[in-house]
């Protein structure tokens, strides 16, 4: 069965050439503090090529390198220093942003939302990636053929699943995976282990539906472990790797023959997919050698295999590079899809649509909107009878305040450490822009961070008997909605900032209970060198212009039972004062603004993994 999406020139970047590619990561000898970083080669001078039609896979016994060789060729590794070395090139030219939108990259993990069904996931990944020249129509039927293509069609309506919900299978999710990228048609297609834990049956048809890609002028290039023998001589070739060393590239039907050529054959008849995981692990037991030999001890026979491949197959490849090389000096070079696929309109409104019906359980769980509604009953009832009593009322105030600081705070701050994975995965491949991400998920969340604190302020202000005038009702309920988005903001900048729960919410704590203690009903007396909090304090601002909703400075009250005051002097009205409202709504507004900006400034990290 042929795939059949044509949607992209499928030639943009289908010849890879890798040479001599090292990477190196810094590591810390264990066992001391001062132990000074030391440098460990990750891949050690690897080479080769695919072109289009071709389908390469990568073997090696697990931690040999093929994940970060992949990933390299992929672009997602950082050059930083030296720690990339060697030339990677696609169609000739070096890896590019618009490069990325134009090739597939299924990683080892499935990062799918979870309450997404499979249609549902398909389709938006479609109406996000696929150019805006094709109607919407057209970008639901390709996905529709993804589905039938890939044999998910008994399980298109299911949901995706994850570690707390039950949904589709293993072998399904990865197929879904596998969809997103092939929906692009790309014209290279790199996938980390893509029959990693499913039976036979399911990744034969996987490596068939790939090696259908191929046939169609695609470029494939995996990683894999252990395939049967059937699907090692669907390869068209195989890179064997041991310890980041190449130690066999060329044709998979040529590997068994090489191998017995330099005097390593197995004994008995074995798929050839194991003799090479057993090689390049040093564990095979090999024919034709003597005893001695047997025994070598595992880093000469490594070395033996390293110094083989340099000797007989580094040659060839060099060989096969330049030839390539020089093919692509006459080659004109397709026009490249430069420009984003769509629209930031359309992202927006994609991504809008897909976070409304991810996150639909969340925003509206029962548990959420149980909780809101029970504590303010609770406030309710506790305040019932404290109509004309300052003291109580301004409690009031300012625990609605409070609990509205810290809720939102504490709401947002998971918002993007969860969202990191898949935040990196669609903006490695281009996906989206990132404002358009940030501008869905701060429309999307609104609905709920706003009906929330509105049914908690029609609760808690008529039972406790504020101030019983539309206007000040209103007034208040505004500056709450405000200090909620303001709360929210500081969530999310701390969340992107930190993107380590424990640290965001440790630090959030901290900030949050200083900005209620300086926020003016507390303390009194604060020492001046630490009175300054209370301008960064978004409680002090909220509870300030909570206050003027509630009183005016001439207003008196019952300070004695003989006497009456005026509400100005009240001690915990005297500290926020009646003075600059304006500047603390605007200080309010600033935040809003601000917490957004820095919350953008800290995304702008994730994108590209290394
Ligand atoms: N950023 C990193 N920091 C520390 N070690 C790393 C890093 N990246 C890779 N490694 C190490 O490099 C080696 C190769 O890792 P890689 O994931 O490429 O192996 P692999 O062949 O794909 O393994 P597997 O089959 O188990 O996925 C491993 O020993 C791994 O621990």
């Amino acid at each position: 069965m042929h795939l059949t999406l044509s949607v992209r020139d499928g030639e943009f970047c289908g010849r890879v050439q890798f040479e001599d590619v090292v990477y190196k990561i810094k590591t810390k000898a264990k066992g001391s503090i001062n132990a000074k970083q030391s440098e460990r080669a990750i891949l050690k001078g690897i080479s080769g090529a695919v072109l289009p039609g071709e389908m390469l896979a990568m073997l090696g016994p697990s931690g040999s390198g093929k994940t970060t060789l992949l990933t390299t060729l992929g672009g997602r590794i950082r050059r930083v220093g030296n720690n990339l070395d060697g030339s990677i090139t696609y169609n000739g030219r070096p890896f590019s942003n618009s490069l990325k939108r134009n090739m597939g990259f299924v990683t080892q993990d499935d990062v799918l939302y979870p309450h997404l069904t499979v249609t549902e996931t398909l389709v938006y990944t479609a109406l996000l990636r696929l150019p805006s020249t094709l109607s919407r129509q057209t970008k639901v039927e390709q996905a529709d053929a993804v589905i039938a293509q890939l044999g998910l069609a008994a399980c298109r309506n299911s949901i995706i699943g994850g570690p707390l919900v039950r949904g589709i299978s293993g072998g399904e999710r990865k197929r879904v995976s596998i969809g997103q990228e092939v929906l692009i048609n790309p014209s290279l297609l790199l996938l980390d282990e893509p029959t990693s834990g499913l039976d036979s049956t399911i990744a034969g048809r996987i490596v068939s539906t790939l090696w259908d890609l191929t046939k169609g002028g695609k470029t494939v290039v995996m990683t894999i472990h252990q395939p049967s023998s059937r699907l090692f001589y669907m390869f068209h070739k195989v890179l064997l790797l041991s310890d980041g060393n190449p130690i066999y590239y060329g044709k998979a039907s040529d590997a068994m023959d090489y191998f017995a050529r330099i005097g390593y054959a197995p004994t008995v008849a074995m798929n050839p997919a194991d003799f090479l995981l057993d090689l390049a692990n040093v564990t095979v037991m090999l024919a034709g050698i003597s005893t001695d030999d047997a025994r070598e001890d595992r880093a000469s026979t490594k070395e033996a295999l390293v110094s083989a491949y340099r000797n007989h197959l580094h040659g060839q490849v060099s060989e096969e590079l330049s030839g390539i090389s020089k093919q692509l000096k006459e080659y004109e070079p397709d026009k490249m899809a430069t420009e984003w696929c769509t629209t930031w309109c359309e992202q927006f409104k994609v991504l809008l649509q897909r976070d409304l019906k991810e996150r639909k359980h969340e925003s509206f769980s029962g548990l959420k909107i149980a909780q809101v509604l029970l504590v303010a009953l609770l406030a309710g009832f506790l305040w019932l009878h404290s109509g004309g009593h300052v003291q109580d009322q301004v409690g009031l105030l300012f625990f609605v305040v409070g609990f509205w600081s810290f809720y939102p705070v504490f709401q947002a701050i998971f918002t993007f450490p969860l969202e990191r994975t898949m935040l990196t995965k669609e903006r490695s491949s281009g996906m989206y822009r990132l404002s358009s991400y940030f501008a869905a998920r701060m429309v999307a969340d609104l609905p709920m961070e706003l009906i929330l604190p509105i049914i908690f302020v029609t609760i808690t202000y008529w039972m406790g008997s504020l101030k019983p005038v539309a206007a000040s009702f209103f007034t208040n309920l505004a500056v709450l909605l405000l200090s909620v988005l303001v709360a929210q903001g500081l969530g999310l900048a701390l969340g992107a900032l930190v993107m380590d729960l424990k640290a965001a919410t440790t630090l959030a704590s901290v900030l949050m209970l200083s900005f209620m203690l300086a926020g003016g009903y507390f303390v009194q007396n604060i020492p001046p060198f630490i009175a300054w909090i209370k301008y960064i304090s978004l409680s002090y601002y909220a509870f300030k212009l909570q206050i003027s909703s509630q009183y005016s400075p001439s207003d008196t009250y019952q300070c004695t039972p003989v006497m009456r005051c005026q509400v100005a002097d009240f001690p915990s009205i005297k500290l926020v004062g009646f003075d600059h409202q304006g500047m603390a709504l605007a200080a309010l507004f600033l935040m809003l603004f601000l917490y957004r900006l820095v919350a953008y400034l800290g995304l702008m990290r994730v994108g590209v993994t290394g």
